[in-house]
């Protein structure tokens, strides 16, 4: 990808913060997010961050052009207001590994911090990795041979944690530092996600790093917020032109992390810049997760195919929003009461129709069978033990199915079928969750609710 608009000269005002923090996954969101909470922490002059995108050059050739600087624009209906991050030091294409692999071995690394999208975790429906995933098992073989010494320059790991598990063994071999590594995707307990993950990746190849990751490295999980869409080329040029900047980024003015485990070597003093620390994650993510990404996985598929293009003028449709309102009272009732629900719920329409944010459903609807395994089948599964239909949950799972009939969603997780002519919702449901795809009556009302959303298509 080549720039839309050339990188901007910006220098920095202020020595750069010394690296301490190696971020994997640079884009949007780790710009409006663990970039903005570290740059506004009391003791930002004391961490800087080296970030790594998933692949592309493209946005670490920008960054590095600006000397590491962008703007953020915080967009309500009252305005724009603009500030120029300057928490990251240096940026990478994600396929520089020899500099990967330098940063977390280097003792001067406290933390690591992931925004790798939900699917670059590569887990099966059982949450470890997915040996039937071609580039898990790729990087499988490729540690194997790395851990019989070969040079880790001729050998490319593809998958990030294949490049995570790498990174933390050299470390091991150069001193063996303790260090934090920080989950900041939408995933349920992140933190505990990457662990096994990579304590499971490594245990066929190198046993040793196995068990001293489990020892020394602190797995936190977190539960990030921050709505912050891809900008069109449109609107960057717009910024480009106003702002002076190449790669700015544009996100709403709400900004909430919640944070649970250890950081060994320290950590930037992120409460001073809203964060919060607890021991019970839990509540907090799944209120995140299941109101606000389980009812964006339900606008993505009903809205693309309400003939909607992003979340604002989905949720102006009275059918999209009654659905969005039917499956909120389901997770509801699976959610401490304590939390303000009433309160979220009605931030959530206001942030939802920000008429600034204007969030593509088409890049919402991206990896959905594994998001509705994640946000919409924890809901189902409880509504249906405690012996209610489910019915919000079954238009969402319904919604899904006729988008990918018709192309709009992507049907698979890792490989698992699509929905077949013959025997469609359970074995669509099968990629979601084997205990609903069991449930005869679940399954009975999703072929009722598929008929009903085909009815409401608009085309
Ligand atoms: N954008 C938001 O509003 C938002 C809010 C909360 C959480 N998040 C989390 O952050 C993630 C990234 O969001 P974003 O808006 O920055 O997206 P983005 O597309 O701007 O950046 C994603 C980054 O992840 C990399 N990546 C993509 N697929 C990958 C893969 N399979 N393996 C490794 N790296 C991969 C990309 O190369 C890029 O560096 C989301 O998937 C979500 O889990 C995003
Ligand atoms: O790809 P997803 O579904 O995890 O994320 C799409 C949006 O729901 C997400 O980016 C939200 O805007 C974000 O999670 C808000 O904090």
């Amino acid at each position: 990808m080549s720039l839309v608009v050339p990188a901007h000269k910006r220098a920095r005002t202020r020595p750069a913060p010394p690296v301490r923090i190696v971020h994997m996954g640079l884009g949007a969101f780790s710009r409006s997010h663990t970039a903005w909470y570290t740059a506004h922490a009391a003791d930002a002059h004391e961490w800087g961050i080296a970030a790594y995108t998933g692949r592309s050059a493209y946005l670490a050739e920008a960054l590095t052009a600006q000397d590491g600087l962008y703007t953020l624009i915080e967009r309500s209906a009252g305005g724009d207001q603009a500030e120029v991050i300057e928490s990251i030091v240096r940026a990478h294409p994600g396929d520089d590994l020899d500099s990967l692999f330098a940063d977390i071995a280097a003792v001067t690394t406290s933390i690591v911090t992931l925004t790798i999208t939900e699917a670059g975790y590569r887990s099966g429906a059982d949450g470890a990795p997915d040996l039937t995933d071609p580039l898990v098992v790729a990087d499988i073989a490729a540690l194997r041979t790395l851990a019989r010494g070969s040079d880790p320059g001729t050998l490319r790991l593809q998958t990030a944690l294949g490049r995570l598990v790498w990174g933390l063994e050299l470390r091991r071999r150069s001193h063996g530092t303790p260090l934090a590594v920080v989950s900041c995707d939408n995933l349920p307990d992140n933190g505990r996600h990457v662990g096994r993950s990579v304590v499971s990746l490594a245990r066929s190849v190198l046993p040793e790093t196995a068990m001293w990751c489990e020892q020394n490295i602190s797995f936190v999980s977190s539960s990030v917020d921050r709505i912050t869409p891809r900008i069109s080329s449109q609107e960057q040029v717009a910024l480009a032109a106003r702002y002076g900047d190449g790669v700015p980024v544009l996100t709403e003015p709400f900004h909430d992390w919640v944070l649970a485990g250890d950081f060994p070597e320290g950590r930037p003093a992120w409460e001073s810049s809203g964060a919060r620390f607890t021991n019970e994650l839990e509540p907090w993510e799944a209120r995140k997760l299941w109101l606000l990404n389980g009812a964006h996985t339900l606008l993505a598929c009903l809205g693309l195919l309400r003939g909607h293009v992003d979340v604002a003028r989905a949720m102006a449709d009275p059918v999209c929003r009654q659905a969005v309102e039917e499956f909120w009272s389901e997770a509801q009732r699976h959610l401490p009461e304590d939390l303000d629900l009433h309160g979220y719920r009605a931030a959530l329409i206001e942030r939802f129709t920000n008429p600034g944010i204007v969030h593509r459903l088409s890049q919402i609807v991206l990896d959905t069978p594994t998001k509705l395994r994640l946000r919409i089948a924890p809901v189902a599964e409880r509504e249906r033990r405690a012996g209610r239909s489910a019915r919000g949950c079954a238009t969402v799972l319904a919604a899904w199915m006729v988008a990918s009939e018709s192309g709009l969603a992507p049907a698979s997780v890792s490989g698992i079928e699509a929905p077949t002519k013959d025997n469609s919702v359970a074995g669509a449901l099968t990629a979601v969750s084997a205990e609903l795809a069991e449930d005869f009556a679940f399954v009975t009302l999703i072929e009722q609710s598929v008929q009903q959303v085909k009815s409401l298509v608009s085309w």
